[in-house]
């Protein structure tokens, strides 16, 4: 479970982008994050795995409290939160096999890292990690040489990898064509149903939210306006969120529009 007491976050140059959020998130739920550019979308994510720190209040994760984490347990903690990313933070020029293995890199001595070998268990995960998304045929091809969808499955199959019981996701689709979209779309709800991993996702196109997730929280300028099931989300809600930018609204449809549901 993941809980906000209170939680702030103001930035050193004075931008207080959360301001005394307080959230519930239940194992296993599938959450969509919504609101305008700057409403402090990613820095909400952002906190829960403490890539960045809370000014104030308390945020727990299984009962751990995050923000008094430090050095190496801090590492282990992130063991247990994936983290999934616009840019798929790859290393192109290598293969898909060894970018999922560095899953593995903060489990294993130095000199493992440093010469790149791994265990044999630590291979068979991996590459059951690829399997679950659907790319094992691609193990040995490299990264380079992949889709942005494929690569963005290599990115959640090296989360996989580490068995995590949550997955940030921080725009995961944003630079994916509307047909890739949904099948990363469909990944990550094979991935909350059959392995019951929480997902928490920040994503720009309302309609893929509404679609998706079960759950919607919708910020604006960092306070939680809106927060209940997706199914409930109408055009009143939708106003409330992007309330004042209506031209952000119609942008954030538009992009859902070339979506092909
Ligand atoms: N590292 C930083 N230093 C200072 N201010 C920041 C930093 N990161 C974000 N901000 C500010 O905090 C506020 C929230 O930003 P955040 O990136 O969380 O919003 P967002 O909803 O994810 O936006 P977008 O959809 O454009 O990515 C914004 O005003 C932003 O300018």
């Amino acid at each position: 479970m993941i809980v906000f007491k209170q939680v702030s976050k103001v930035y050193p140059n004075g931008i207080e982008a959360l301001k005394a959020i307080n959230l519930h998130i239940e194992d296993g739920e599938f959450v969509a994050v919504i609101g305008l550019s700057g409403a402090g979308k990613s820095t909400l994510i952002r906190c829960i795995n403490r890539m960045h720190d809370i000014t104030r209040g308390e945020l727990y994760v299984d009962e751990i409290n995050v923000g008094a984490l430090k050095g190496k347990a801090i590492r282990r903690f992130r063991r247990k939160v994936g983290m999934i990313f616009q840019s798929f933070n790859l290393v192109n020029r290598t293969t898909v096999l060894k970018n999922v293995l560095v899953a593995f890199a903060p489990d294993n001595p130095f000199w493992r890292t440093l010469t790149g070998v791994y265990t044999q268990t630590q291979k068979r995960q991996a590459l059951e990690a690829l399997d679950q998304v659907g790319i094992l045929d691609k193990a040995y091809a490299r990264v380079d040489q992949l889709s942005g969808g494929q690569q963005q499955r290599v990115a959640l199959a090296r989360t996989l990898a580490q068995e995590p019981d949550i997955i940030l996701a921080d725009e995961p689709i944003a630079s994916l064509d509307p047909v890739t979209s949904k099948r990363v779309m469909k990944d990550f709800t094979r991935i909350n149903q059959t392995m019951g991993i929480t997902i928490l996702m920040n994503i720009h196109h309302v309609e893929v939210a509404l679609e998706y997730a079960d759950r919607i929280i919708g910020i604006r300028a960092g306070e939680v306006v809106f927060d209940g099931k997706a199914a409930t989300v109408d055009e009143d809600v939708l106003k409330m969120i992007y309330e004042g930018n209506v031209e952000e609204l119609v942008s954030a449809r538009e992009a859902s529009q070339t979506y092909v549901g």
